[in-house]
């Protein structure tokens, strides 16, 4: 999703003047650090009104000084709206789409007449009828029909996309539009509560709580706050003692350019930029803790059809036993999926009716038995004739003995070309082999080799049998593979990984991936997926490409690097200020502390007023590397964190004693103080 340069060049007044808004103490109070600055202007503000009353000398340097301190405020305030800002220019483009329309309700699936209702009244439940042109009024399930729809409002991809009833491409989204065709939608989202209504929210940066991360670090500003309050205080009586009495607007500025304020007001707006960079990847992610995790994931579990591969298993073949006609084989495949509404099914279905065209006329009937992925089997008890088809192993099971050796051969060739085998069988009888094709998605190669750069392990996992898996995983480079998984083994995987202290990444798009995506640390849901499997899910990826991942982990490593950066970088500033004002204002009463005010700097009052200036320009410095981050380049985290500690600690130690000094020059020389 981009938006256009026109908004993205409005972006800097509006900021500004939400930098103003900013400014209510209720807004204030969420940032510790910035509100004790924010405090502190107040009170130096109220000094140099008070001096200005009595004419005391020095109020224009309390004055300027009361400024400066408002403006690190603004700065820190115009940060967070700047990167709140493009999130919001995308939320109005988003809000563009959910048009208030008139929907046509269904009192059953089967009822004719449908009644015009508003879309805002509709609820979870109910069913409704979509025709080419509709707007679909908000997220639900396919329960009839296959049409294609345009999601380009939400995803930006203009390809329409097909939706269908049953299987993992069953789900669609308020605010796309369908194409063609006519689909019967059970409404699975209640009003306001829609994916598009949390998408909104989401980049509106509305719902953005705290990571762990970030209030860790939030606690330890707050701390290190303290110290410097305590420092500041104690410095009086120590100074009195002296014989000197530091007045208080220069305890006050002292205080604040101790205090973190470089990260205290840059934190909120790495965190938003990050989850900007994630939408403007198209993903959608419910939580912040997801992104940070993203960036030390050790392990990716990905399901390999529709996540690997492109997921429409089509029937291509079937292959009957020794001694079994292919019309016998055909026909029992054909009633056994008759009601099968996955993909699978429907394309035996059509598969069968090719090849026999009186299977036309054929009507499900019977007692249907419906695929699981626990079972991995479906089928039909008609009278006198039990029909299953399924995983080779689990129909195996279903007849009570093996395949021979012939049709083994058969079952094995499809499974090495990388197809699904599915077995027919009729009572305890085998009847041949039905091969299913699937592709593996382009370029799903390349980048498993970039994750692997990253030291991130890939593993597929899958339900289908090992020869497939093995065919499927060396075709698309992953690291290793778990074949004959049910639901279970997929969790038992996750939790054995986190038990070993990995953090588990986990792609997938079917409602049997919901619980071990809800289980995995970093779980992300194809768009294309189930509602099921998107409930689970802590991010969507609106493209529904596996190897988005590769992105978000990228994000999260940079969110992560980019906060540790700007810390090092601000607590480095604030220790090496303290050595650079400290010698200013105690040179009057310690003529020897001169030979440690090795900067020079003109008179305490410019230096102090200097140090305040500084402040308040590093922030706004600092605000393209907090929005943009800093980049990443796969490596060892040991060779990063050095590279990290000499570029932002020893930066940090340096800048402001050369940034302090070229202020104060100024300041001099223009007469400020
Ligand atoms: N409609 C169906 N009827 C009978 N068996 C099926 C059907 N669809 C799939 N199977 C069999 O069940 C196995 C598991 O399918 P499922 O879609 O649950 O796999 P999965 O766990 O999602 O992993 P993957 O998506 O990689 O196959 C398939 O490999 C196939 O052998
Ligand atoms: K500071
Ligand atoms: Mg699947």
């Amino acid at each position: 999703m981009s938006i256009p340069s026109t908004t993205r060049s409005g972006l800097y007044p509006a900021a500004l003047k939400t930098a103003f808004v900013k400014l209510h103490p209720r807004a204030l109070i969420r940032n510790a650090v910035i509100c004790v600055t924010a405090v502190t202007a107040a009170l130096t503000t109220i000094l140099a009104l008070r001096d200005l009353m009595t004419g005391a000398p020095g109020w224009g340097v309390t004055l300027q000084i009361a400024f400066w301190l408002w403006v690190c405020v603004i700065f820190a305030n115009f940060a967070e709206a700047l990167a709140e800002g493009r999130g919001k220019a995308r939320a109005d483009s988003l809000r563009a789409t959910k048009a208030e329309t008139m929907v046509k309700l269904l009192a059953s699936e089967d009822s004719p007449e449908p009644s015009l209702v508003p879309s805002a009244t509709l609820r979870a439940g109910q069913l409704v009828r979509v025709d080419a042109g509709d707007l679909i009024p908000t997220d639900a399930e396919v329960i009839r029909g296959v049409a294609s729809v345009d999601e380009s409002a939400i995803t930006g991809e203009s390809a329409p996309v097909i939706r269908e009833s049953g299987g993992d491409r069953s789900s669609v989204t308020g605010g796309t539009r369908i194409v063609s065709d006519s689909l019967i939608l059970r409404i699975v989202a209640e009003p306001g509560k829609s994916f598009l209504d949390r998408m909104i929210a989401m980049v509106e940066g509305a719902e953005r709580q705290k990571t762990p991360n970030e209030i860790a670090l939030n606690i330890l500003l707050c701390g290190l706050t303290l110290i410097f309050l305590i420092v500041t205080v104690t410095l009086d009586p120590f100074a009195r003692y002296s014989g000197i009495v530091i007045p208080v607007v220069t305890l006050a500025a002292l205080f604040v350019t101790l205090i973190p304020t470089t990260i205290g007001g840059l934190l909120s707006a790495i965190g938003i930029a990050g989850m900007d960079r994630l939408v403007r990847a198209n993903v959608i992610a419910k939580s912040g803790r997801a992104v940070e995790a993203a960036g030390d994931v050790d392990t990716l579990l990905l399901d390999k059809t529709g996540t690997i591969t492109f997921g429409n298993r089509m029937a291509d073949a079937f292959l009957p036993a020794q001694g079994v006609a292919e019309r016998d084989l055909v026909h029992a495949a054909c009633l056994a999926s008759l009601a099968d509404e996955t993909p699978e099914g429907k394309s035996i279905v059509d598969l069968a009716r090719r090849m026999q065209p009186e299977l036309a006329a054929a009507e499900a009937g019977g007692q249907p038995v419906l695929f699981s992925a626990e079972t991995r089997l479906s089928g039909v008890d008609l009278p006198g004739r039990t029909l299953r088809k399924g995983a080779v192993d689990a129909v195996e099971r279903f007849v009570g003995h093996r395949l021979d050796a012939a049709l083994r051969a058969r079952v094995d060739e499809i499974a090495r070309s990388g197809g699904t085998p599915l077995l027919v069988a009729e009572g305890d009888r085998l009847l041949g082999a039905i091969h299913l094709k699937d592709v593996v998605k382009p370029g799903v190669r390349e980048r498993f080799a970039e994750l692997r750069a990253m030291g991130i392990r890939t593993v597929m996992i899958t339900g289908d049998n090992p020869l497939t898996a093995a065919a499927i995983a060396a075709e698309a480079g992953v690291d290793d593979f778990l074949a004959e998984a049910t639901p279970e083994m997929k969790l038992e995987y996750i939790r054995r990984e986190q038990a070993g202290g990995r953090l588990v990444a986990m792609c997938g798009d079917g409602s049997n991936d919901a619980p071990a995506l809800a289980q995995a640390d970093v779980g992300v849901a194809m768009n294309s997926g189930t509602p099921a499997a998107k409930e689970a899910a802590n991010l969507i990826d609106l493209d529904s490409d596996p190897t988005k991942l590769i992105e978000v982990v990228l994000v999260g490593k940079q969110l992560l690097i980019s906060r540790g950066a700007l810390t090092t970088f601000s607590i480095a500033n604030d220790v090496a200020k303290y050595f650079a004002i400290l010698p200013a204002i105690f040179v009057a009463a310690y003529p020897g502390l001169g030979v440690l005010n090795v900067m020079g700097l003109s008179s305490p009052q410019s230096a102090i007023l200097a140090a305040v200036i500084f402040n308040a320009l590093i922030i706004v410095a600092m605000i393209p590397l907090a929005l943009r981050g800093v980049k990443y380049a796969p490596g060892s985290a040991a060779a990063l964190l050095r590279r990290n500690l000499t570029i932002y600690g020893l930066g940090g130690l340096i800048v402001p004693f050369l940034g302090i000094k070229a202020i104060d020059m100024a300041v001099s020389a223009l007469g400020l103080a």
